[in-house]
C-alpha cells in the first residue's frame, strides 16, 4: 500500500521507501562491521519489527540466526500502558548467546528496556538494540541503543510494520497519522 491509498489519513510522509530501503542499507553495514563471523542472534519483536527484520536480514552479508518474540504494551491505542506482556516467547536457550533485539521504535523506551532486561536475564552473553525509529523526547526510560535508524519529533508514525489498531502495516512509507483518525 502507498502513501497515496490512504492519503487523507496521514499528515505527512517522514520517509519514503527509497529512504528506509538506504537507511537500512547503512544500518546493515554498521551491524556486518560489528558482528560479522560472530555467532549473533537477531530477535525481531513482533508485529511490528517484520519489515525491518525482513529487509535488514537480507541487506546482511554474514550468517545470522533469527527468532522471535511478541510482546505488548499498546493494546488498540496510541499510548503505552507501561505493562508489557509476553505474547509469544522464543524458541531459542540464549544462554552464552549474543543477542540483537530488532525494532521497528523506541517511543517511551518502556518495551525495550524491560525486553533487554528479560533477555539478559537468561544469561545471554551480550543484548544490543537495532532499532529504525526513537523519539528521544517521548523517552520515560533512558536506554543504550546501538544502532538507530533515525530521530523523530513526538508524533505517531504509522507504515513499514506500525500500525494504528492493526492497520497501515502494509503501507510501504512512515507517515505521521491524522488526528482525526485516532481522536
Ligand atoms: O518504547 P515503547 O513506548 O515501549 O513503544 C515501542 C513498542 O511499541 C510498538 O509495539 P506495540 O506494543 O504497538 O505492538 P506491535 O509491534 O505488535 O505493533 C513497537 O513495535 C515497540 O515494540
Ligand atoms: N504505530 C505506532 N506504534 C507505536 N508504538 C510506540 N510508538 C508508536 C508509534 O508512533 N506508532
Amino acid at each position: 500500500m502507498k502513501a497515496e491509498d490512504v492519503q487523507g489519513d496521514l499528515t505527512e510522509v517522514l520517509f519514503t521507501r527509497e529512504e528506509i530501503e538506504a537507511k537500512i542499507a547503512e544500518l546493515a553495514a554498521a551491524v556486518d562491521a560489528d558482528y560479522r563471523g560472530r555467532d549473533v542472534l537477531l530477535v525481531g519483536v513482533l508485529k511490528g519489527a517484520v519489515m525491518v527484520m525482513a529487509d535488514l536480514c537480507r541487506a546482511l552479508k554474514g550468517q545470522y540466526p533469527m527468532d522471535w518474540m511478541a510482546v505488548s504494551s499498546y493494546g488498540s491505542g496510541t499510548k503505552s500502558s507501561g505493562v508489557v506482556r509476553i505474547l509469544k516467547d522464543l524458541d531459542t536457550d540464549l544462554s552464552g548467546r549474543d543477542v540483537l533485539i530488532v525494532e521497528d521504535i523506541i517511543d517511551s523506551g518502556l518495551t525495550l528496556s524491560w525486553l533487554r532486561a528479560n533477555l539478559q536475564s537468561r544469561r545471554a552473553a551480550s543484548v544490543e538494540i537495532c532499532a529504525l525509529l526513537r523519539k528521544p523526547e517521548a523517552a520515560k526510560t533512558a536506554i543504550d541503543v546501538r544502532y538507530v535508524g533515525w530521530d523523530i519529533p513526538n508524533e505517531f508514525v504509522v507504515g513499514y510494520g506500525l500500525d494504528y489498531a492493526e492497520k497501515y502495516r502494509n503501507l510501504d512509507c512512515i507517515a505521521t497519522l491524522a488526528p482525526h483518525v485516532y481522536e
